[in-house]
């Protein structure tokens, strides 16, 4: 089958241990098959010595060593208690072997799911919920671990563990082996549904679970709105809703869960009972010793835990196949964006051209952008502005290839976008995003996220560049305070400052602005833009703003409506054109005035 081909890739790395793991599994099976042998042969000497008469020994040092019967005890004990010592160290060695093998096989998985989904595209995240993606991280590899741990695990053991009992029980006595065996497929049956069925209710309950947890996430993120909307009540009710339904499966599965043991009990009970009373008439018959009955019932007590195995690791096997193909099927998700075989890997001067772009999101029919051309030189300052939803961020992200357009080429240096490195194009950009995402980390690790090794002073330039420095110094921490869950909340203001201090920290040729400045007042943004002029002096610059003030002094604005530049030039230049950017421009003197009354 594919599938376990495809499983059995990641373990060619570690062959060797695999082999020896089944080898400590298979010699530890050995030395467990002896120990009833002993048993035997011990209570058999025992009787017959017993049938014969002695003496009583009337010292410890007599009994120990003395007589035949008090040898025979203490020699078969030591060799008893060798052999229950021999098997416990080579059950380590194995679980050392195939166990911590199959956590290592789980780390690789992970490693190469990881590592993909970093590739994939964002048409990958548009259509996948990022719970799904999580889950196929977390939990499905989790899955899969099972068939390198415990379904290979316990597959070996049962073939060897009953390879060698069944043969010992076969020696002994075949007919009292076959009657021992008739309940056994039963408690096989037993364990693969049980198993079955305590999975389907733990992933009903682990989904129950989820919707819990995240209710009483949502609900602590949005503690402010509850309370101002005065919606305590209502949320606790909610909230208890989810925890009744949560109680009531788990309860459910509990019970199940109560009645395996002593189900399993009352079916290895049957199993004994007919040694016994089989083994009895044939001990009567003088066929057998009593000690071959007590042999018996050590290796029928012996094959329970691999039969169950059996039914338990059928069930888990088919989920870990099932986990698989999930896997795999993100495996084998295309990356569209990659960079081309022959890329091209030197500095980036920042000289970029569209020519005739056409853009639509994937899986989607309309264009976001239509025949759009221009072209920036290394150094110069660009500005785009118009209404909402005219595609100005759909443009601005086709130059970090987040998304590559359908129609017309970007040039970069005059070479076409796809076929730079890719990481050194995004290495050359600073983007600094409409909506900025911080980490639950401190001020200063948000900053240093784009560059490795980032020092305390190039930290604190890239702040003060920013005007977000003065801030950053009054909290208590400083540069230490930590944002996020576990620490503060910054305004929106000094967010977008925080943002702006990472895109500069990584001193990129390209610095992409997408309205970055909207949650700072007027003011404070023309205190930032005088600082920042001269930081973007060579630097190739796009700024994207609905506000005129802040791009009015750009070498050139772009105009975008519908997907399609409408008008372009100086802010001069397009106030002479008394179009659709003087309209605009007129509007918002107009409301800045109303504002100032
Ligand atoms: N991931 C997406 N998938 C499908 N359509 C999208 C996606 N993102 C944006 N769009 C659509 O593309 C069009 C352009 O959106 P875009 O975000 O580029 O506009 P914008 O000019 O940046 O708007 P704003 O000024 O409000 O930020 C809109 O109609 C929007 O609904």
């Amino acid at each position: 089958m594919g599938a376990i081909k495809q499983l059995n890739r990641y373990l060619k790395k570690y062959k060797g241990t695999m082999i020896l793991g089944a080898l400590f599994l298979t010699a530890s099976n050995a030395f467990l098959v002896w120990i009833p042998v002993l048993i035997r042969q011990t209570m058999d000497e025992v009787e017959r010595i017993g049938a014969e008469g002695f003496d009583v020994p009337s010292s410890i040092v007599q009994t120990l060593f003395t007589t035949e019967a008090s040898k025979l005890l203490a020699t078969n004990s030591l060799i008893l208690i060798g052999a229950v010592v021999m098997y416990g160290i080579l059950l380590f060695a194995t679980r050392q072997t195939l166990i911590v093998t199959s956590r290592r096989v789980e780390f690789d998985i992970r490693n190469d799911i990881v590592e993909k989904l970093m590739k994939l595209p964002q048409r990958y995240f548009a259509e996948n919920s990022s719970g799904e993606t999580y889950v196929r991280a977390t939990e499905d590899v989790g899955k899969v671990r099972d068939y390198y741990g415990p379904v290979i695990m316990y597959s070996i053991n049962t073939i060897t563990r009953a390879g060698f009992v069944l043969t010992m029980m076969f020696l002994v006595n075949p007919t009292l082996t076959l009657w021992a065996l008739i309940p056994l497929p039963l408690i096989s049956i037993f364990a693969y549904w049980i198993t079955g069925f305590i999975h389907t209710h733990s992933t009903i309950i682990q989904e129950q679970y989820s919707s819990l947890a995240g209710r009483a996430k949502e609900t602590f993120s949005a503690i402010r709105l509850i309370k101002a909307y005065n919606r305590i009540d209502n949320e606790q009710k909610l909230f208890e809703n989810e925890s009744e339904k949560y109680r009531k499966k788990k309860l459910r599965l509990d019970m199940i869960e109560s009645m395996f043991h002593p189900a399993l009990n009352f079916l290895i009970g049957i199993s004994l009972l007919i040694v016994i009373w089989k083994g009895g008439e044939m001990v009567i018959a003088g066929t057998i010793t009593v000690g071959n009955i007590a042999e018996f019932l050590i290796y029928v007590a012996y094959l329970i835990w691999p039969v169950a195995a059996l039914g338990y690791t059928t069930n888990r096997f088919q989920r870990s196949l099932a986990s698989w193909n999930r896997i795999e099927e993100l495996m084998n998700e295309p990356i569209e964006i990659k960079s081309s075989d022959d890329q091209i890997d030197r500095e980036i001067e920042g000289h970029i051209e569209f020519k005739n772009i056409g853009f639509k999101y994937p899986d989607t029919d309309e264009m976001v952008l239509r025949n759009v051309s221009f072209e920036i030189k290394p150094g110069e300052n660009i500005a785009i502005v118009g209404r909402t939803g005219s595609g100005k961020t759909s443009l601005v992200q086709l130059i970090p290839r987040l998304f590559d357009p359908v129609e017309g080429e970007i040039l970069i240096d005059g070479v076409n976008l796809k076929n730079w490195s890719l990481g050194r194009l995004r290495e050359a950009i600073g983007f600094v995003p409409q909506e900025t995402f911080l980490f639950s980390d401190t001020i200063g690790e948000n900053i240093a996220f784009g560059v490795d090794n980032a020092s305390d002073e190039q930290i604190e330039t890239a702040a003060e560049k920013a005007q977000v420095k003065e801030n950053i110094l009054d909290f208590e921490k400083k540069f230490k305070t930590m944002l996020g869950e576990r620490g503060i909340t910054l305004s929106g203001g000094q967010k977008q400052r925080t943002a702006i201090a990472r895109a500069l920290i990584k001193d990129p040729r390209i610095l992409i602005f997408d309205d970055s400045l909207s949650a700072v007042d007027t003011k404070t943004e023309d205190a930032i833009l005088k600082h920042l002029r001269q930081e973007l002096s060579g630097r190739t610059t796009i700024m994207i703003s609905h506000r005129i003030s802040t791009i009015k002094d750009a070498d050139k604005i772009y105009y975008i409506e519908e997907g399609h530049i409408v008008e372009e030039g100086t802010h001069e230049e397009l106030l002479a054109k008394d179009g659709r950017y003087t309209a605009m421009y007129n509007k918002q003197i107009l409301e800045q005035e109303l504002a100032e009354i």
